[in-house]
Order: structure tokens, then sequence, then C-alpha cells
């Protein structure tokens, strides 16, 4: 499954890697917009790029929007005259965005730039009172939203003194909202891009809280802007020529690193509107349209493995990607076997770019994240940050010293303790648990939380529920530690059955599984308690919180 060699770098994009590779230092002035999208629109004019749209955005019902860099780049500093004329914006004022996957979300993300907002995302399955948390905590001083939250917006704005100004997303009007559409329709296509400095702000991302009370995670205009150049070319794959599609949400991090990571290499950022996320939507919409790029979080995958995949003929597909939670090798297998593509897996944080991943072309041990991308330095350390050896489980952790990558988060916004109990020695620790392999390759174990202590055991749920992923009747599952007269804790596994086991007898069903672990895995990693649920508790980005089913096992 080698892939043809891509197309030579054009040379800005081979300057922008070098700097993302740490091999060129970061120049002291960028802005995304101005130094990157508009250069893209002059390569464009001049025939240097492929007729390939910057922007294709689809609904499913036959409407489609469509952009060339050109394109964007008006819409966009029409957009910016928006921002900074009626809502009277200014550079490092912050602005919150929860839309769905609306074309106007690219254009306000590429406004902020242009005027030096600090953009906020968050998801559109946020209530008012996480609302009310986000903007309080960032003293935000405008919201863009569209008519299904701006209800919840208007229940909470007057708790929320710093909010000065409402930005309504939609084709009707709504009291006390400024309607962003009818605005961008009048306004003027030309504005000056702010000067901005490669530190200064350009995203706060508020993590997914899985692991507790989300977190203001501050990212610089170069951090992302240039720290994805690499990653894009290696682990996604993506040239000029490409059309890139993630499902991702709009509010998640993840939205961002496609739209830096596209754009910085010259990429088609494709968009189905998806109201409602399915296999079949999925599927069809790579037979109907010529998308060479996929990544879905692996939650996706086990849906789309499902289903009868040779029915499909994707029109140009070549690359697949995942992340964001890990990946069971059952769900890669599937993939690979049924449409012969291989699934690339990346690890990484809101608060990192690609930390390691199975790049484009690279030898890939299924079950492992790959491995380091550069220009991190990823080792695995013990608890006072100093280098394990390979083989030996710790936490997964960057070198910060004696220089922190410049394509990582500034810090926990208003919160010097988190960031600092974040670093240990010349690590930032990520909270997360691994071995490396002699060949340098990174094995997932778990979140810190979620690694289970048996009878002096350490067992990574993943590793359990990889294993019952092996079996038809597991359609997916979460592995939690549950309390233990003598072992003091021993693993449950909470599965949700695949429909054509869901009438089997419990009782039989838990001895076959239990025995299917023993003989996949370890023995003493099998599930000594099993419990049969119809669905597992998940973030709104799909990710399965561990957290609350072991909350509840131990009655906190
Ligand atoms: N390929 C992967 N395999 C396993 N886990 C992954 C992978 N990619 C990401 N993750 C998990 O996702 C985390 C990063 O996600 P994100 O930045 O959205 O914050 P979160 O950890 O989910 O939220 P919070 O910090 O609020 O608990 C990683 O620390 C890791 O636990």
């Amino acid at each position: 499954h080698t892939q043809p060699p891509p197309p030579p770098i054009p040379e800005v994009v081979a300057t922008w890697e070098a700097i993302s590779l740490g091999r060129q230092p970061v120049p002291e002035y960028f802005n995304f917009a101005h130094d990157v999208l508009d250069v893209w629109s002059q390569l464009e004019k001049t025939g240097h790029r492929p007729p390939n749209p910057a922007f294709w955005w689809v609904n499913g019902s036959g409407t489609e929007v469509k952009w060339t860099f050109e394109e964007l780049g008006k819409q966009s500093r029409k957009a910016a005259n928006v921002l900074e004329g009626v809502c009277g914006l200014q550079p490092g004022d912050r602005m919150m965005l929860v839309l769905p996957r609306l074309p106007d979300w690219w254009l306000i993300s590429v406004a902020c730039m242009r005027t030096g907002v600090v953009m906020i995302p968050g998801v559109s399955q946020l209530t008012a009172k996480d609302l009310k948390y986000r903007l309080q905590a960032a003293r935000a001083k405008s919201i863009v939203t569209s008519d299904a939250l701006a209800p919840q917006v208007d229940a909470i704005s007057a708790d929320c003194p710093s909010l000065q100004t409402k930005l309504l997303v939609s084709d009707t009007s709504r009291p006390g909202w400024i309607n962003f559409r009818e605005l961008l329709r009048a306004a003027s296509p030309e504005h000056n891009c702010v000067r901005t400095r490669s530190g200064d702000s350009v995203a706060i991302y508020f993590t997914s809280g899985t692991t507790g009370a989300p977190k203001m995670v501050e990212h610089s205009q170069s951090s992302y802007g240039l720290g994805f150049v690499a990653s894009g070319r290696r682990w996604m794959a993506l040239t000029e020529s490409d059309i890139f599609w993630n499902t991702t949400d709009t509010g998640w991090v993840k939205a961002a690193w496609t739209l830096f990571s596209a754009w910085s290499n010259g990429a088609c950022i494709f968009v189905h509107e998806l109201p409602r996320v399915d296999a079949k939507t999925i599927l069809n919409t790579l037979c109907r349209f010529p998308i060479t790029t996929l990544c879905c979080v692996p939650t996706l995958f086990r849906l789309l493995v499902q289903e009868d995949l040779t029915r499909y003929k994707f029109q140009c597909l070549r690359h697949c990607l995942t992340g964001g939670e890990a990946l069971n090798p059952d769900v890669r297998d599937k993939w690979k076997s049924q449409t012969g593509l291989e699934l690339h897996e990346g690890y990484g944080q809101s608060e990192t770019v690609v930390i390691c991943g199975n790049s484009r072309n690279s030898t890939i041990k299924s079950g492992s994240m790959g491995k380091a991308s550069p220009p991190y330095d990823v080792q695995i350390v013990d608890e006072e940050g100093n280098v394990l050896p390979p083989g030996k489980e710790g936490n997964i952790a960057v070198r910060i010293k004696p220089t922190r990558p410049f394509c990582f988060f500034n810090c926990y916004l208003d919160n010097p303790e988190k960031t600092a109990a974040s670093e240990q020695g010349d690590f930032y620790i990520t909270g997360d648990r691994a071995h490396m392999d002699e060949d340098g390759y990174f094995w997932f174990l778990g979140r810190n939380d979620d690694v289970i202590n048996s009878s002096s055991y350490r067992i990574g749920p993943v590793e359990v529920e990889s294993a019952l992923a092996e079996h038809p009747a597991v359609l997916e599952s979460a592995v939690v530690s549950s309390p233990d007269p003598i072992r003091g804790e021993v693993v449950k596994a909470f599965i949700v059955l695949s429909p054509a086991y869901a009438s089997h007898d419990p009782e039989a069903l838990t001895r076959e599984l239990q025995e299917h672990v023993k003989t996949v895995t370890a023995p003493y990693k099998y599930p000594r308690k099993v419990a049969f649920i119809s669905e597992l508790p998940k973030t709104v980005s799909g990710k399965i919180l561990r957290s609350k089913l072991r909350n509840q096992e131990w009655g906190r």
C-alpha cells in the first residue's frame, strides 16, 4: 500500500516546513491569514496551485459552497470589517465561536486572525451553564452563534459583564443580536490585516473536560499556524492537490488542527454539514465527492466498520487518519481488509500539535500510536521527570527545556499553578501513560487516572477494550476499575453489544467474553466484572468518559 511520492513542495511551503521542524527560527511577526492564506491566493493567481478549491462545503441536500483562496480572502476581509466595525472588536479581544459546521465558522476564524481577535471555539452541544462558565472564565467580549444556541446565551448574558456583542449567524433576526450574514453582504472587501507577533494569542481552547473542569489552553499565532506544516505533510500527507475531510465538530481542537494543517499545505478543506453523524452518510459522501483524505475519531471508525464496506466505491480516498482516543487494532484491521486503506493513528492534545503518529508510508505496528513527531523530543519519564528506558511504563512527556518548542500552548490561562504542575524537570507531562519500544514506537496504556491497579498488576483499559473488540458480540466497551474486598480493585467492563447479540443469555455471554479476553491477552487482565449497557457515556467530542463509570463504581 505504498503511496506515490508527493509532488515537490512549493518553495514557500518548504520554508514553513523548515520552521515547523525547528530547523529555522520562527519569524518575529507572523499572521496565518496574511502570511499563509494570502500567499496561497497569490500562488493560485499565478497558476502555481492546481485548480482545487480551498474550501468546499456541502449540506447533503444539494447546496454547496466552494471558495478559492482568493474568494476566501475576500469574504474573510469582509468578515474582518464586521468584527472591527459594528462589533468594535480590537486586537486581543476575545470572541466565542459556537457554530454548527457552517461555512461562516471558517470565515470568522480567518477574520479573527485578520483583526487579531482571539477566537474561543466551543461545541454546539454546550448548555447555558457551560456557556456561562466559558464566557466568564475567558472574559469574552463577543459571541457568535446560531439560532439553536441564541436562547441559551440570552438566558445567561446578564451574568457575563464582559459580553458586549452577540452575533447571530442566521437568515432571520433576533432582538439584541447583530445579524452577521446581513452585515457581511454589505461589508467592504478592503481590509488591512493587523500585524501580529508570532507569540500573540490566536485562540483559546477549553479542553474536553474528560478528566476534570475544562482548562483554558492558549495558542499563539505561530504555534498552530506554523506548527502544523510538517505533520500536515507527513502524518496527514496533505498537498495542494488534496481534499481533506475531517468530520470533527467545529468546537473541538481537531477543527483547528485541520484548518492550519490543510491550508498551510495548500489543501482543500471539505466540510459536510452533518446535522446527524451517521455511518451511511459518511460512506456515501466518500463515494460522491473526490475526497482524498479522511479523519474521524476512533468511535466513528468503530461504527463505519460495522457496515459492509465492500458495497461502497470511494471516489478518491487514499489516506485515512484517526486520533483523539485509542484506536483498537481490530477496527484498523477491519477497515484495512475491507477498503484496502491503512488507518494512520496520531496522538496529541489541545496543548500541542501532533506528539506522535504513524506518518505516510511509515511501517505501522498494530496497536501503537507511532513515533515522535518532530520537532518534539518525546520520552517516557518517571514521576521525577527522569527518562525511562525502552519497554518501561511511565508518563508520556515532551522536552521543553532548555528550549520550549514553539509549536506548543503558551499556558493555561489564569492558572499558573496548573501550568507549573504540567511540568516536571525538563519535560511537559501529558498526563497519559505509555511505553516506548526499542524502535521508538509509543504504546498507549491509558490516562493516568484510567490505569487499573489490581493485585499490583497495572492494567491499561485500552488493552482490555481492544481484546474485547475482537469478539463479534462487542460493539464497543469501556473498562474501568471497580472496588474489590480482596484485590483492592478489579477490572470491570461495560459493554455495548452488537445488535445480533442483544438477546443472548447475559451470564453465558459474560463467561464467553471473559474466556475470550484470557485467550487474546495476558489472562490477568480479563474483566472479573461485566455489565451490559445500551450506550457508553462520552464527551461531546465522542471520547469515552471512563471517569464517569469509575466514579459510579466507587460511589463517588
Ligand atoms: N491516539 C490516541 N490514543 C489514545 N489517546 C489519545 C490519542 N489521541 C489523543 N488521546 C487522548 O486525548 C487527550 C487529549 O485530548 P484533549 O486535548 O481534547 O483533552 P482531554 O484530555 O480530552 O480533556 P481534559 O484535559 O479536560 O481532560 C490525550 O491526552 C489522550 O488522553
